[in-house]
This record gives structure tokens, sequence and C-alpha cells, in this order.
């Protein structure tokens, strides 16, 4: 059901609610620094565009907006889970987060752009062990910031996974490449075998890898779009970088089969041994900070 809007949040002329199809709203934010738009479904960033450049945040043109459907593009919230469920595989890929409505809590002016917090009413997921209160604050400005906050509200301790799943636009993936990972060992999950990255990442096929003990900032290198991004996270120690090419591309209904093209995936994530168990009364924060600049 399509979140209550509480239209007292609204800032003026900086941040204001906005449909994209019946029953499905959206955030509109705009300031001095960016603009961008967040959906209330999944509380997924769709658009950021930093001022002076071009738009930061792919979301694919053949994107579904619809309740329970995940968006194809921005910055889903992958939440209590990475991937596939470990054990049970009728549970949605990714997790709860992604595929249900939030709801708008604070909004905040500030001097270097503008802050929003979204909830997710835990209580109807009847999976989770625990009862919990799950927070996204969106920072708006000359950087994008998420920050993923999971508190244990009950007796239960849980075990939360889960990625900040950000979806970069770049000029032709083909010329792309990201710096960073160099001598870490990650998981091919495309070849199933455990690698060490020897040198940048390009791409010229499917790219589906997971890095293990990964906590620094990588930066993605746009020849293009003659700028750099920088990705970097805290509470995360895996960092996923995904890349459907053209014959998964072709697979998805929700992605032009050129799309694979205009994008790359950059994920602070808590991926496969890298989850947190949370005890009453505890917390864990998952953030990214996307930061663009362009080339001199
Ligand atoms: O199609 P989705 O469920 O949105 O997942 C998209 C992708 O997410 C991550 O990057 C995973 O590592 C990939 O294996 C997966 O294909």
């Amino acid at each position: 059901m399509a979140p209550t809007l509480d239209k007292s949040l609204t800032l003026p002329f900086e941040l204001w609610f906005e449909d994209f199809a019946p029953d499905y709203p959206t955030i509109r934010v705009s300031n001095e620094f960016a603009s961008a738009t967040i959906a209330l479904h999944g509380a997924q960033v769709i658009d950021y565009i930093p001022k002076g450049h071009e738009p930061v945040i792919f979301t694919s043109k053949e994107a579904v907006f619809r309740e329970g459907k995940a968006i194809r593009g921005g910055v889903p919230v992958c939440w209590p889970w990475f991937g596939a469920h470990p054990e049970d595989a009728s549970q949605p890929a990714h997790g709860f987060a992604r595929n249900r409505f939030w709801q708008l809590t604070s909004t905040r002016s500030s001097d270097t752009g503008t802050e929003l917090t979204l909830t997710l009413d835990t209580e109807s997921i009847d999976a989770l062990p625990s009862k919990v209160a799950l927070t996204l604050t969106i920072s708006v400005g000359a950087e994008l910031t998420l920050e993923l906050t999971t508190t244990n509200l009950g007796q239960n301790a849980i075990e939360i996974g889960g990625a900040l799943h950000t979806y970069l636009t770049v000029g032709d993936i083909a010329q792309a490449s990201i710096q960073g990972l160099e001598s870490h060992e990650y998981l091919d999950t495309v070849a199933s075998m455990r690698e060490t990255q020897n040198s940048e990442i390009t791409f010229a096929a499917e790219t589906d890898a997971i890095y293990l003990n990964a906590t620094q900032p990588v930066t993605l290198h746009d020849p293009v779009l003659k700028r750099s991004i920088q990705v970097a996270k805290k509470g995360s120690r895996t960092t996923v970088v995904w890349n459907p090419w053209i014959d998964k591309a072709t697979a998805l209904s929700d992605l032009l089969d050129d799309e694979y093209h205009e994008f790359v995936c950059i994920e602070a994530a808590n991926a496969l041994d890298d989850t947190h168990s949370i005890g009453q009364d505890e917390s864990h924060t998952l953030a990214t900070t996307i930061t663009a600049t362009s080339y001199a």
C-alpha cells in the first residue's frame, strides 16, 4: 500500500513529493549542490545529479515502478541479506527492503545540502526473529551519502547482511576501469572461483565479483564522461562489482539489451561471511558516500 505522505516534511523549493505513477510517490530534492529523486518504494535513490555533472546514478529506461517489484537501477537497499537467502530459496533475492514502501520520517536543510530519513515498518515481516528498527538517512549535497541503520529492539539476536547496491552511470563500460581493489581476494561468482585481483578492474564480459576484506574507497575512472567517481563506505568488509554484459542484460526484462554499456554497480556490501550479529538494543550502520570529480 502506498505510504501516507506527511506534507509537513516538505521543504520550500528544496524537497517535495511527486508521483511517478498512480500510488507511486517519489521525493524530489533540489539544492545549490545537487538534485535527486528518491522513490518511497525501497527508499531507493533513482537519480542524483551534482551541479555541473552528468547523472551519477543510473536507472534503466525499462525499470518498472510498481509495488512489490524491485527497481532496476538507482541504489537498491538490499536487507537483511545479500543475494539469495542463505537457506530458503523461496525468499526474495536481496531481502525485503527494496520491495516495500518506506515512510519519510524526517527532513533537514543544512549548509552542505539536504538530509532526509526514511523508515521501514518491519512489524509485518514474519521472517524476522526480533523486533527491528530500520532507517535510511540520505544526504544530498556535493556528495551523496546513504546510511542504513539496523537496531534490534527485541530480545533475540539477529544476523544482518545486505548491500547499498549503487548503479553508477558510465559513458561506456568497455572504457571504464576501477582502481582500489588491487591485490584483494575475490569470489568470482560467474566462474565460481576464488581469485586475486592483480591489476585495475576493466570490463569485457559479465562481471560479478565479491571482494573480501575490502574496506577502503574505490575509484571508477570514466574517460568518456571525463570524470571519476569515488565510492567510500563504512560498516562493510565486502565490495561487490557487477555488470551483466550482453547475455544477462538481454535476459533481464527490465533492462534494455544495450544498457549494460551505461552502468556498473559498485556495492558497499555485507555479503558472504561479512554479516553482523546484532543483540538487544545494539545497532549496525552500513554507509556509502559517492563523490564525482571532473577531470581537470
Ligand atoms: O537482478 P537483481 O536481483 O537486482 O540482482 C542484480 C545483481 O546484484 C548483485 O550485483 C549480485 O552480485 C548479482 O549476482 C545480481 O545479478
